[in-house]
């Protein structure tokens, strides 16, 4: 029987042909074809080395001089060609690869192919006449395929594409034969690649963070690098330099500014990027303390060193030993006491109280005072030498004023943390209150803020914090006035809690839910006071 019996057709399937008649029994030396092609496929690890070994199947076994292989994409709705060889003379014409590819599945060759157990054999000539072809077929024609077998790449249970052949003295069994070891190899070149992207696409992201951590973008790094502190203004930025400038050396280190700045948690930050972190930082008030108590809470006492000394006491430059030391307010140590801590300072030991034994520390000292120290070395409160010896490495923290751009950022901060506390759904600023804020002068700076937001989160109602009281500023958000310098007077205060009340009330005055019954007075006291304060219409509304 030849090839040409073989053919089967109908006007159904134009150009398929019926496998089974052209077989030839698959004999021994098939069998050891086989058994080399898969030992040979095996050993295949990437595409390159796939497409050679296919060749020398396929050209030295089996005479096969034309095939390609195309598979699905992710969702199966279209195939792409993976490899092609049509032999020396369509090298040069990349093209092939996309016109070879299909777009569209349903074309009545690629949805029977799915469908079908095994491989079909496909009549080009026959194809094209039907005037049904895809333009792929136009292609086996151009390249002089005559027949072409199809068969699907399984592996796994899974489709994962078909190999077209060129059937040169191939019967239809050795070609289904031959594409399981072609799926298996394809299918594990395939999830090679996989796994070389995704560890690329990990070492990129690894790398990634490590530059971040080198160079982090200053809002990063006023919100991460030094935890809970706040504040992307230039000034702050300048702050978070210095920080990690001094932090891994063993300077010590001088933090000025105003109360409330936020120079304890810059003293924290200092200590928790040195190399002492692991250890806690020690703090001590220097001003929270009467002056006789202080020097044994800074150096320690032993037993019946003073009346009141019962037991042996270790003080906080011992308890600082491989840590960090934190004076805050250095500036109100007494005079004497400035002499002792110069020379634990400079001497590297101490002495207990009523103690006789010498002790050596290592402690890093960082210091922090809201006086201007210089003037009060001046004025003969400081020592100077004491002075120079704690003013290695100076940070001035930025008073809030100078940083208005911080403050929305530092209440919304606020709000996060203090909202949850109270058991509130987070609340959101008005953009009038947001314009107060930034308004205001804080005196108290960030300290006073704090403060500020966690009152009015107990004191709003709603969900939106439309109300908050700020001295010298008026409801529109504009300065009323030298801060500090206006004392309010009783009549003042009294007019800006009625119009707040109202305000609540939506500027009902009497009955339930009015302003009345809300400050607990008659409704007619209450429309007197309007009267007198000359509180009108429009203010009772919000
Ligand atoms: N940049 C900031 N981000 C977040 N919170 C801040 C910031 N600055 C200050 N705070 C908060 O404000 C409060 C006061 O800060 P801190 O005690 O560090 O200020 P201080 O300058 O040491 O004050 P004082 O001189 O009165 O001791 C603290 O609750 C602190 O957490």
């Amino acid at each position: 029987m030849n090839s040409e019996s073989a053919v089967i057709s109908s006007n159904k399937n134009p150009g398929i042909l019926q496998p089974g008649a052209d077989e030839l029994p698959i004999h021994e030396k098939n069998t050891e074809q086989l058994l080399s092609i898969n030992r040979k496929m095996a050993m295949v690890a990437d595409k390159a080395k796939l497409s050679i070994a296919i060749r020398g199947i396929f050209i030295h076994t089996t005479q096969i001089k034309k095939y390609y292989v195309s598979i699905f994409d992710p969702e199966r709705t279209s195939l792409n060609t993976y490899l092609f060889d049509f032999g020396p003379g369509f090298v040069n014409l990349p093209q092939l690869e996309t016109l070879l590819s299909v777009k569209s599945l349903k074309d009545g060759i690629i949805d029977r192919i799915m469908r079908s157990a095994g491989p079909l054999q496909f009549d080009t000539d026959r194809l094209v006449r039907s005037g049904q072809a895809p333009s792929y077929v136009q292609l086996w024609k151009q390249t002089g395929l005559k027949k072409v077998i199809a068969s699907n790449l399984i592996y796994g249970g899974e489709p994962m594409g078909i190999i077209w052949i060129e059937p040169h003295l191939m019967n239809i069994k050795l070609a289904e034969a031959l594409c399981i070891p072609v799926a298996a190899a394809i299918s594990n070149i395939l999830a090679k690649q996989k796994i070389q992207t995704q560890t690329q696409e990990i070492f990129n992201l690894k790398q990634n963070l490590e530059n971040e951590n080198l160079h982090p973008p200053a809002q990063m790094q006023s919100m991460t690098n030094y935890g809970e502190i706040v504040g992307s203004s230039e000034s702050m930025r300048a702050v978070y330099q210095l920080v990690s400038k001094v932090a891994k050396t063993q300077s010590t280190v001088l933090i000025m500014g105003e109360t409330g700045t936020g120079k304890e948690l810059i003293a924290r930050a200092v200590h928790k990027a040195s190399i002492r972190k692991e250890k806690t930082m020690i703090k001590i008030n220097c001003a929270a303390l009467p002056p006789n108590l202080i020097e044994s809470e800074l150096f320690g006492h032993e037993r019946g060193s003073f009346t009141g000394a019962t037991e042996r006491r270790i003080g906080k430059f011992e308890l600082a030993n491989k840590s960090t030391l934190f004076l805050d307010e250095v500036g109100e140590l007494p005079l004497e006491l400035q002499a002792k801590l110069l020379r634990a300072l400079q001497e590297k030991e101490i002495e207990r109280v009523g103690g006789q034994a010498v002790i050596k520390i290592d402690v890093r000292i960082i210091a922090a005072t809201n006086r201007d120290l210089m003037l009060e070395v001046q004025k003969g409160n400081f020592r100077s030498d004491l002075y120079f010896r704690l003013n290695i490495f100076p940070i001035v923290m930025p008073p809030l004023r100078t940083r208005k751009e911080d403050i929305a950022n530092l209440a919304n901060y606020f709000l996060h943390k203090y909202a949850p506390r109270s058991l509130k759904k987070l609340p959101a600023f008005s953009s009038k209150v947001l314009k107060q804020l930034t308004a205001y002068s804080w005196p108290g700076n960030v300290r006073e803020l704090e403060h500020l937001i966690e009152r009015s989160i107990v004191l709003t109602p709603g969900a939106v914090i439309n109300q908050i009281n700020l001295p010298g500023i008026s409801e529109d958000g504009t300065a009323r006035g030298n801060v500090g310098s206006h004392i309010k007077t009783i009549d003042e205060v009294e007019r800006e809690h009625i119009i707040a009340v109202l305000k609540y009330c939506n500027g009902k005055v009497a009955g339930i839910g009015g302003a009345a019954e809300v400050l607990k007075i008659p409704s007619t006291t209450l429309n007197s006071k309007i009267r007198r304060l000359n509180i009108k219409k429009e203010h009772r509304l919000k």
